[in-house]
This record gives structure tokens, sequence and C-alpha cells, in this order.
């Protein structure tokens, strides 16, 4: 894969070398960032992007503020984080990635991987992890902006589930108690998961409130400090994007950071195939909802805080931009992909996600014919999380990640 790359890194484009009003104030504003620490990037103004790499690469800075995306699971996440990668890659970020990967990849600290030679903290968090503000914020600088994304609670909940099922204790001794029943695990989950679920068990994290779990709250059960909690989450995070309204959410992401519509561009990444899919009924959807109402409470709480912020933006600035991004990503699709959502089987190495036992994930074909340039930029745009991660982590360090030892 790594000589694949090498010819993929030959084929990376250039930047235009134009200058646009934004990009101008943007350096001179990260500019004074690095003199003065205490000038942290205002949320409401929103930062700018700097995309003119040499000049920053003069002054030792990376082009873009750093950015911590807390990758919330089965969300939509590793969309946005490919958008990241191919962000920091194109501008040499220093990542923070786990020092090993598996599949449950959160119970991994990234804080104990050491700084590779001639950074001084890292520039883009974007892997999955369990939330500590204060133990980020000791390798981020101090203007880092904070993103996260969330989705459905019922969706996630039946995604998490789905995919995780044979790899959380709870989930798996539910899959395990179906056996002759005729029933669904996530039914027979579903009918009394505290029969299945042990609180206490480390790898039962996101069996309950995944994305509460993920957020660092307390995901067990709700408390007095969870206002307080939440409004902690609220005045760190400039942006928590919500999957339901992915694109607007991308508008937002692409203005806060100054991106044009098409870096924040995507091909939806990661996905179940069709018939993996559970549709729950009410009934179900109402057992899911209780289950985790921490969740509910979270993600209806920045829904709020979403439009709110949609509605600084403009609403109907944003209706225009979102069909602007939409018409970018159609180019792109039209331009990189010969197939979509491919079975497993039918891809090559490069481009097969990680699969679980019990989850089919689907993939990309990537068109013929293309110039080495376009298939570096198309490859990216397709690229499944472990093989970018490989990929970064290999340029960053000049080695491969450690797998996660076996339980
Ligand atoms: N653009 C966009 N809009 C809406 N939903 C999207 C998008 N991109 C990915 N997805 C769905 O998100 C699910 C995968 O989430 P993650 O990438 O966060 O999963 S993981 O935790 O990294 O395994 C997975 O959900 P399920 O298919 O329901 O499992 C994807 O289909």
């Amino acid at each position: 894969m790594q000589k694949l790359f090498s010819e993929l890194r030959c084929s990376l484009g250039n930047h235009t070398g134009k200058f646009t009003t934004k990009q101008v104030i943007w350096t001179l504003k990260y500019a004074l960032t690095a003199i003065w620490p205490g000038f942290v990037l205002n949320k409401t103004n929103m930062p700018y992007i700097c995309c003119i790499p040499y000049i920053c690469r003069q002054v030792h800075l990376t082009p873009h503020p750093p950015m911590v995306f807390l990758k919330t699971h089965r969300t939509g996440s590793s969309t946005v984080q490919n958008i990241l990668f191919r962000l920091g890659e194109r501008e040499g970020a220093t990542f923070a990635f786990p020092s090993q990967y598996s599949g449950l990849h959160y119970l991994f600290p990234f804080i104990s991987e050491a700084l590779p030679e001639g950074s001084s903290q890292f520039n883009l968090l974007c892997s999955h992890m369990h939330l500590d503000l204060r133990e980020v914020r000791k390798v981020m600088p101090q203007n880092t902006v904070f993103i996260t994304l969330l989705r459905d609670p019922i969706k996630t909940f039946e995604s998490v589930f789905g995919y995780y099922t044979s790899i959380i204790p709870a989930f798996f001794r539910a899959h395990r108690a179906t056996a002759n029943k005729g029933k669904s695990a996530l039914s027979m989950f579903l009918d009394s998961p505290e029969t299945f679920w042990d609180p206490k068990e480390p790898g039962n994290g996101l069996a309950k409130n995944p994305m509460s779990f993920d957020m660092g709250l307390n995901n067990q059960k709700w408390n007095g400090s969870w206002p307080e909690d939440l409004a902690q989450l609220e005045e760190a995070f400039h942006l928590v994007m919500i999957a339901e309204h992915f694109d607007e959410s991308l508008v937002l992401l692409g203005a806060l950071l100054g991106l044009e519509h098409a870096d924040v561009a995507y091909l939806r990444l990661n996905a179940r195939a069709g018939n993996c899919v559970t549709e729950l009924d009410e009934n179900m959807q109402e057992k899911v909802r209780l289950w985790n109402m921490l969740d509910t409470l979270l993600y209806d709480f920045f829904v709020q805080v979403f439009w709110e912020k949609a509605a600084q933006f403009g609403l109907e600035r944003l209706k225009v931009e979102v069909a602007q991004l939409r018409a970018s990503t159609e180019k792109i699709q039209q331009k990189c992909v010969s197939r979509a959502e491919v079975p497993p089987g039918e891809l090559e190495d490069l481009l097969r996600p990680w699969q679980t036992e019990t989850a089919t994930i689907v993939g990309y074909e990537v068109r013929g014919n293309l110039s080495l340039q376009d298939q570096g930029f198309c490859i990216r745009m397709m690229l499944p999380e472990l093989q970018y991660h490989s990929h970064l982590y290999f340029k960053q360090y000049g080695r491969d990640m450690r797998a996660a030892p076996a339980d």
C-alpha cells in the first residue's frame, strides 16, 4: 500500500496561488494567534483558513486553525473525518493519532503518542475517543476549534447495535440468547436491556447512550450535573453538526474554517448495506428512545443550538450554499465513482472498509482512466478510515501503526 501511496503523493496537485481577501485576513489573524497566545479565534466571528501553503510553511504554521473533531460512533463521522484527513494532509498538519488501532478505538489513549520530530503540538485530532476536555486541551493549542457530529439517537443506536453486536458484551449476550428463539438480537436486547448490560464491564461504554459516552458525559443515568455538563460542552464546541442536516452542517463547517465548497464535498462513507439496517416499528423506537434517553436530551439540545447557529449564518444563505455544495459533491461523484454501494468481496484491499461480523459495510469503485493526479484525489475521497489512518500515520512517523494487542 505504501508504494501505491508514494505514487499518489507524487500526484497531489499544488495550490493555484490565488489569494482571497479572506485568506489574507486569516493569515494576519493566525500570525497574531502565534505571537499572542491569549488571542483565541472568536466563535461567532468565524476564523478564516489560510490556503497559502508556502507562506504558512515559511512561518512554520499549519495553514488552518488547530482542530479537534470528536469522532462519535455511527453518526457519519468517518465521512467528516475523511474531509479533515484530506484537508490536514494537504496542509501538512500534525495529527494526534491513537497509538494503536482496533475495532473499539475509543479505548486507546492518543495522548501517550510522542509528537513527531519538529512539531511542538498537534494541529488536528479527529479520531474516536472518550472525551476528556482537560486532557485534550493539554495536547492541543489554545486556539483549537472544537467540532463534533450527532445523529438521531434512534438511528445511532440501531446502527451501533448492528455494527457492534459481536463486539460489545451487552449486545453479544443478547445475540447469544436469541439462539433458536426466532427473534432478532436487537429486539431481545430491548425487551430487557438491564439483563444483558453490566455498566461496570469496560467494553460496554457504547451500549447505552453512545453519543453521551463519546462526549464524556455520564451515559448511565441522569444526574444533577448534566445541565452544567451540557452547558460546558456548548461553550467548548464551536460547532456541533447534525447528521440529519449533513449538508447544512458542512456549509457551517466550511464557513467556520474558511473552506471552499469543493473542500467539504464528500462521499458517504462507512455505510451498512441496506439489508443490514433494521426498520424499527413505533414500539421498538420507543424502547430505543427510553434506553437512550440521555442521548435524546443531548441531541435535542444541540439541534436547537445548531439552528441558532444556522440563523446567525442566515437561513437563505444557507439554502443557497447547500445547493452549491450538493452541486460540487455531484460533480466529484461523477468524476470519481464508477460504482457505489459495492459489497466488500468485490472491492480491492485498499478500498475495502473494515467489516464486523454482523454488518456488511459497502464501499466504492474508483473510475478507470483517470490521470494520476485525479486518481490520487478520487482514491482519497473514498479511502476507508483505517487505510487513510495508516497512510497518514506512516507519513507522519515513518513507521506503521501498532496493532492493538489481542485480548
Ligand atoms: N453523509 C451522511 N449523512 C448521513 N449519514 C451518513 C453520512 N455518511 C455516513 N453516514 C452514516 O453514518 C454511519 C457510519 O457512521 P461512522 O462513520 O461514524 O461510523 S464509525 O463509528 O466510524 O464506525 C452509517 O450509518 P448506517 O448505514 O445506518 O450504519 C452511514 O450510512
